[in-house]
């Protein structure tokens, strides 16, 4: 069978093609020369498989998108204590480009806009690099992103140079206030190039991907960025990618997102895919008008929105299997499946607890079909069978994967050896 898929992208991107409203940007003056009419969508799964349709190996700047990325840079060279010291979290209201600051704080508001963005590029390597290293450290980072090495095009970063008045405003007002120790302009400089990297939708997909896989590749399997870290760029990406349209993203697609000005829009659902969308022409808020249209498509004919119920802990186990030995001992063996979070580790909770321990000779606890434990998931189980071990039960747990790490050894105050009865503590 040929997968439906990239026919059904195909038949959305046929279907918004015909929209010509909005226009290029033109501030910088090379992108003016665009041409209008490239459409293109890519989605990558957060296991790598890559679905394309229209114009996704066509090369554009990255601009804007740049910065979410950039961002977690800054929190991985910088620590997050230093970048929240400097650049706040709250969606601003205002244009991109906007020169303002946080009333009360003096910070620039977040870092989806020019002046976070520009602050953020101050804090990649650390506040001593040199305007050299850090576009060196940015484009090393987006080209294991992509997955392929990229580069800077050097003509747009001129063009955009000559008319970087108004970034270069940002960047004085920045200094002025203590946000950035650097020189003005060579922050400027490096945020500019950081900007003008090429990319095509087909490399925003592969790299929004990472922000939904936890930080992880999805191709190379590297990871990239700290998961706690992209959680923070993801919530800011929620409130903030979509500038002074936030409030209208967040309900319409649902998708934590960024767009560019140079028509790329890009959306990350964790836990389940990335998507990159390019069309040049800009709506009022500086957003891709089709860019937008077709990640609100999408998001309605597919349930990819953040705010879609998806139940995980529904399928987390099934009934529990009892056998019965030639002595009439009982061992009941249990099940796990899939991803377990705090939810799924209730639903477990409450069946043991049902457990009438009286006659239970052993209890199995099967791990083998869970693929993913959250921390609290781990200690909830742990501390259910130390339970279970105390009512005289032998309790134990297979886990081949290895997911209840050291964590279960510490929390139990007793050694748990993998496929042996938990001690009872
Ligand atoms: N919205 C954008 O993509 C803006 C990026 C552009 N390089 C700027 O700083 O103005």
């Amino acid at each position: 069978m040929r997968s439906p898929l990239p026919d059904y992208l195909l038949e959305v991107v046929d279907a918004c093609a015909s929209d010509r409203s909005g226009a290029l940007a033109d501030y910088i003056p090379d992108l003016a020369r665009a041409d209008p009419e490239r459409l293109g969508v890519a989605l990558s799964t957060i296991d790598g498989e890559v679905y394309a349709a229209g114009d996704v190996d066509v090369e554009f700047t990255i601009q804007s998108i740049s910065k979410p990325f950039v961002y977690a840079l800054a929190i991985q060279d910088s620590g997050l204590d230093e970048v929240l010291r400097r650049i706040s979290v709250e969606p601003s209201g205002n244009a991109f480009n906007e020169l303002s600051l946080e009333a009360g704080t003096g910070r620039p508001y977040n870092p989806m806009i020019n002046a976070g963005a520009i602050a953020s590029h101050a804090l990649v390597v650390d506040g001593l690099s040199s305007e050299d290293e850090r576009v060196e450290r940015v484009l090393e980072a987006f080209s294991e992103l992509a997955g392929r090495e990229l580069h800077v095009n050097e003509a747009v970063f001129e063009s955009e140079m000559s008319t970087a008045h108004r970034n270069l405003g940002i960047a004085h007002m920045l200094r002025a206030q203590g946000i950035i120790e650097d020189d003005p302009e060579e922050i400027v400089r490096g945020y500019t190039r950081q900007c003008s990297i090429d990319v095509t939708a087909r490399d925003l997909a592969l790299m929004s991907a990472t922000l939904a896989n936890s930080g992880r590749q999805p191709q190379s399997g590297r990871r990239i960025i700290d998961p706690r870290v992209v959680r923070q760029v993801l919530s800011v990406m929620l409130s903030c990618g979509m500038y002074d349209a936030a409030g209208d993203w967040i309900t319409t697609v649902g998708i934590p997102a960024k767009s560019g000005v140079s028509g790329g829009v890009i959306g990350a659902l964790p836990g389940q895919l990335g998507l990159a969308v390019f069309s040049p022409r800009l709506d009022e808020h500086g957003n891709s008008v089709r860019g937008v249209q077709v990640c609100e498509r999408l998001s309605a004919d597919t349930g990819l929105h953040l705010m879609e119920s998806v139940q995980p802990a529904r399928s987390i186990m099934s009934a529990p299997e009892v056998d019965i030995d030639g002595d009439g001992a009982r061992t009941v063996t249990v099940r796990l499946r899939g991803s377990m979070l705090f939810t799924g580790a209730e639903r477990v909770l409450r069946a043991l607890s049902q457990l009438d321990t009286g006659d239970l000779g052993s209890l199995v606890v099967d791990l083998e079909d869970v693929f993913t434990m959250s921390d609290v998931a781990v200690r909830m189980l742990v501390e259910a069978g130390r339970r279970v071990a105390l009512d005289g039960v032998s309790v134990t747990v297979h886990d081949p994967g290895e997911l209840l790490g050291d964590v279960s050894a510490d929390a139990l105050g007793a050694a748990v050896v993998v496929d042996e009865p938990l001690a009872a503590g």
